[in-house]
């Protein structure tokens, strides 16, 4: 189940919001200008499909997304251990780079296909994390400050969305907030989430 909790930015000591309703999560983030859908999922799906499967399976979402956003880039990106040797230093690194808070100068468009992941949207003064797992598409506007984890042993697959046709640029603000907040793996076995957990 998708999660949202909102919290000063001064840190995690007072929880303003904790919600795990759909509809309570949409109005907050509809609130806040970040959009979010759910889309049907398709179950035949193995969690780890290659980017030609989900590009088969989410084909007439994607069309439309990209249709009604002016998209010109549409990828997969995808990490879970299994067989890759290079999967602990593609993890690691990956992990690494989207922790630092940063901003774009596109929106921030993703689809969860499979697994987890929490965005932190730094927004005025307050940080709210958004757990988003499969079928949680989520739309974080242009400039606005926010960090991502993945956890210690990442496991999901996202669609992207890009404007741009250089894919992923973001500017790192320098900060490290995001080390005084809950991680992935805190917050997703506090939500019943142990799937990705290092073990
Ligand atoms: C879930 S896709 C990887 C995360 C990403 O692209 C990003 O910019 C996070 O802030
Ligand atoms: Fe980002
Ligand atoms: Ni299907």
């Amino acid at each position: 189940m998708t999660l949202l909790m909102t919290w000063p930015d001064s840190g995690p000591e007072r929880l303003v919001r904790r919600t795990s309703d759909p509809a309570r999560i949409g109005a907050a983030l509809d609130a806040l200008g970040v959009r979010f859908e759910r889309w049907p999922v398709h179950e035949e799906l193995p969690a780890d499909a290659d980017s030609a499967a989900v590009f088969a399976a989410y084909g007439p979402q994607i069309d439309r997304l990209t249709a009604e956003e002016g998209f010109t880039t549409v990828d997969v990106l995808g990490l879970h251990p299994g067989d890759d040797p290079g999967y602990p230093a593609k993890a690691e690194a990956a992990r690494a780079k989207f922790l630092q808070e940063h901003t774009h100068d596109d929106d921030e468009i993703r689809f969860f296909v499979s697994g987890s992941g929490v965005f932190y949207l730094h927004i005025g003064s307050e940080v709210h994390a958004v757990l988003c797992e499969r079928g949680d598409l989520l739309g974080v506007p242009r400039g606005t400050t926010h960090w991502f984890d993945m956890g210690a042993r990442p496991a999901f697959t996202a669609i992207r969305f890009f404007r741009r046709q250089d894919g992923w640029v973001g500017t790192f603000t320098g900060s490290s907030i995001a080390a005084r907040f809950p991680d992935h793996d805190a917050i997703a076995a506090g939500h019943g989430i142990t799937g990705s957990r290092t073990v």
